[in-house]
């Protein structure tokens, strides 16, 4: 006979077989997480199976089609008031899940959908694990991106479970692994079906029971021998862990290193030791300012992920989508909106070449996955099959969206804007990737102005993860969330701003280029600023960035600017001077870097193994008319610029630009890679006090002139002490 136990989110099964079924099913939420209430209700559900003498194992699943578990609930961690209550759940989440490896009898995991965080933790204190085969199932710790760690028993189960090198990738980046990785890496025994899983979970209770195991262990080379299981190997695994944390985060991000530790203490002075400084450790990130900012962005883009622009209005289904123009954006904007969305796309473009170059984009990636064997050829041959082009209209008639992502002219955005009404049909959305020109200019001679909308892609747009929606006054509310609706689809962030110059995220960027061209003006060296910025937190300096965006992409932008907002935009006149010596950047090899082959090793840096580093091209101070000497410190250079950024983020929110600080927020850090750790220029300026901005601000004005007066939204928040959030 069958029985049923429920407690709230557990339920117990006990079938006749003898092997009881735990299903978590946490009623009023979308997706299953551990909450601290739930410590009661699991330990009677214990309590139960212990007094059942009919039950001889367990198998722990999930009620809910999309998740297995997805961790603790953050809104939880983030209500705690002390590390003290932080600790207490860790350490319950340790002691609960230590009762479930202590069993006596076999405890087996059948995950289907995300397994993460707590969820992955509560899965490895099972005696065995089987995934479904499914897209959604993934497995991971990805604490480390909210700033955290692995609080209850995840710093010390992973490595035994995956080896020591692989766990700390995995803890590091909070990568996720698909099931067939997790199988691959020792993380789940087997793969199966959604259908049979529950099955399998089964027989492998009873596989267990008699063999007391269902998987060989992993076979270990001889390299990783030596690197795991020796005192000195773990050594240099954990010396170069520490050294590529502390190069890549710049002493900005608490939680790896504590990873480290917790891991180390783990390996060197056991089991116990490592929980207890796991859970210290994790209570005290939780309390860090960087931890609540990481935790804000989940919050945010949670959020956003609902919004489709336009309260209330509902999207229209895009089923076929065209793109105009094969270059570089054109040939990324078709790669996500097939593979990411599904949608078919029909390119066109005036010349073979660029189709060809479209085709190409995105065959050069599918190929290389199909090499590393994360997909099968026949899916490749499937996206491809998506993808179709012509140098003419054909193939346009029933599209719902076009995007534009031809060259930077008004005139033949505008004769595209007619094109598209001629050849498509009337409800067909005219979405265009300009990155400067007025939306409502491109819009001004359409016959149905409230289909035009602004696109703005960010590249390369296969891994940039933001888009700008620009809406004109004209342009309709069912375009603006049909036009989100499909951003998200392919898997974009979007923020709906408002048409003017620059948008948002350019706008402030050009304000924070233009400090840095300042800056090298005095003759500060471009290396000196480059890497001020990136120890402030941005994955690339200044500099950098204009060589690879193009300075005279740059220059044309930073003139756009000047004449939409007047002097405070002006650039250096001496930057003209590169323009003129046709110093483009990384596209010719001539900017503010050394490219091409002079970039290269020599054959006396090959024979001492020395290692070429990205060096400044000298001839640039000469054609600038400087002479490079640091003056300034690393602090100073990156506030002087950031300064300006916040100022003009500010001003963009006055303005209406964004809707929220929390829109400009996620702007900055999916469209330019502001530092993560700060939440965003907004939250950063609250953290720093408004009052405190205007006056270094007021400093710098009286220093270098008006372009730093303060904008008035920030004098008055400072007069009656507010803040953004
Ligand atoms: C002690 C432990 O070591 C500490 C921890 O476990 S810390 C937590 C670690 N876990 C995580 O970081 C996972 C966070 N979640 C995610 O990355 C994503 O939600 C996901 C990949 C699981 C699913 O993504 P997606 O399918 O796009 O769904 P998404 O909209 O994000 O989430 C669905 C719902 O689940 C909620 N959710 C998911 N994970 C959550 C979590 N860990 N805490 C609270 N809510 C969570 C979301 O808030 C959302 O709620 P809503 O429907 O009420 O808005």
């Amino acid at each position: 006979m069958t029985t049923e136990t429920k407690q709230s989110a557990f339920t117990l099964t006990t079938p006749e077989h003898g092997v009881g079924i735990i299903t978590i099913d946490v009623p009023n939420e979308s997706m299953n997480v551990l909450k601290a209430e739930f410590g009661d209700q699991i330990n009677a559900v214990f309590e139960e199976v212990e007094k059942n003498t009919h039950v001889h194992g367990l198998v722990i699943t999930s009620g809910k089609d999309n998740s297995f578990v997805a961790g603790a609930d953050v809104s939880m961690l983030d209500a705690c008031q002390s590390e003290e209550e932080v600790r207490t759940i860790a350490q319950m989440g340790q002691q609960l899940f230590d009762k479930i490896e202590n069993m006596k009898m076999p405890v087996v995991a059948a995950i289907h959908g995300p397994a993460l965080g707590g969820g992955l933790e509560l899965a490895m204190a099972c005696h065995a694990r089987v995934v479904s085969d499914d897209n959604k199932t993934v497995l991971g710790l990805p604490e480390v991106q909210l700033g955290l760690l692995p609080g209850s028993g995840g710093t010390q189960r992973l490595p035994k479970l995956v080896g020591l090198q692989k766990s700390l990738d995995m803890m590091l980046t909070g990568k996720q692994l698909r099931a067939k990785q997790a199988v691959k890496a020792g993380l789940a025994d087997e793969m199966v079906p959604r259908s049979i899983l529950l099955e399998t979970a089964i027989e492998m209770v009873e596989t267990l029971k008699k063999k007391g195991k269902v998987s060989k262990p992993k076979k270990k080379s001889a390299m990783d021998k030596f690197l795991e299981d020796t005192s000195v190997g773990r050594n240099i695994v954990f010396d170069q862990a520490t050294k590529k944390v502390l190069s890549q985060t710049k002493g900005n991000y608490p939680a790896p290193l504590r990873i480290i530790e917790c891991i180390k203490t783990g390996v060197t002075k056991g089991y116990q030791k490592g929980l207890d400084i796991e859970s210290k450790r994790f209570s005290e990130l939780c309390m860090t300012p960087e931890s609540k900012a990481l935790r804000g962005l989940f919050f945010a883009t949670t959020e956003m992920k609902k919004e489709n622009g336009v309260e209330g209005v509902e999207p229209r289904k895009v089923k076929k989508a065209g793109v105009l123009g094969g270059g570089l954006m054109g040939g990324g904007i078709s790669f996500v909106t097939v593979t990411k969305a599904g949608v078919p796309v029909r390119i066109k473009d005036i010349a073979q070449e660029g189709i060809r170059n479209a085709f190409k984009y995105s065959y050069d990636i599918l190929n290389k996955k199909v090499k590393r064997r994360f997909m099968r050829k026949s899916e490749m041959q499937k996206q491809m099959a998506m993808l179709t082009a012509g140098t003419d209209f054909v193939g346009f008639k029933d599209a719902d969206i076009i995007v534009e992502a031809v060259f930077e002219d008004l005139g033949l955005k505008q004769r595209m804007v007619a094109d598209i009404e001629a050849n498509c049909n009337e409800n067909t959305i005219f979405a265009s990737n300009t990155s400067s020109l007025p939306i409502r200019k491109i819009a001004e001679k359409a016959a149905r102005p409230e289909n035009v909308i602004g696109l703005h892609y960010f590249s390369p747009v296969d891994k940039m993860p933001l888009v700008e929606v620009i809406a004109t006054e004209k342009t309709s509310d069912e375009t603006i969330s049909t036009t989100v609706e499909f951003a998200r689809r392919q898997g974009k962030t979007p923020i709906v701003v408002k048409d003017e110059a620059g948008f948002f995220v350019n706008r402030i960027l050009g304000l924070y280029m233009n400090e840095a061209a300042n800056v090298v003006m005095e003759g500060e060296p471009v290396e000196n600023i480059d890497k001020a910025l990136v120890k402030f937190g941005f994955p690339v300096g200044p500099m950098t960035l204009l060589d690879e965006v193009g300075i005279d992409v740059g220059s044309k932008v930073a003139g756009i600017l000047y004449d939409a907002f007047g002097e405070r935009f002006a650039l250096p006149a001496a930057m003209d001077k590169l323009t003129k010596d046709e110093r483009k950047g990384k596209k010719n090899e001539k900017g503010f870097y050394v490219y091409g082959k002079a970039a290269q090793p020599t054959l006396a840096d090959k024979l001492t193994f020395k290692k070429k580093g990205k060096q400044v091209d000298e001839s640039v101070y000469r054609v600038l008319g400087v002479t490079p000497k640091s003056k300034f410190s690393q602090e100073q250079i990156a506030e002087r610029c950031v300064i300006q950024l916040l100022n003009e983020a500010a001003r963009c929110l006055d303005d209406g630009i964004v809707r929220n600080p929390r829109d400009g927020d996620i702007g900055m850090i999916f469209g330019t890679g502001y530092p993560p750790f700060q939440g965003g220029p907004f939250r950063y300026m609250d953290s720093m006090g408004i009052d405190t901005l205007v006056a270094k601000l007021e400093s710098y004005q009286a220093t270098y002139g008006d372009r730093f007066a303060p904008c008035d939204l920030l004098v008055n928040m400072a007069k009656e002490g507010k803040t953004f959030y």
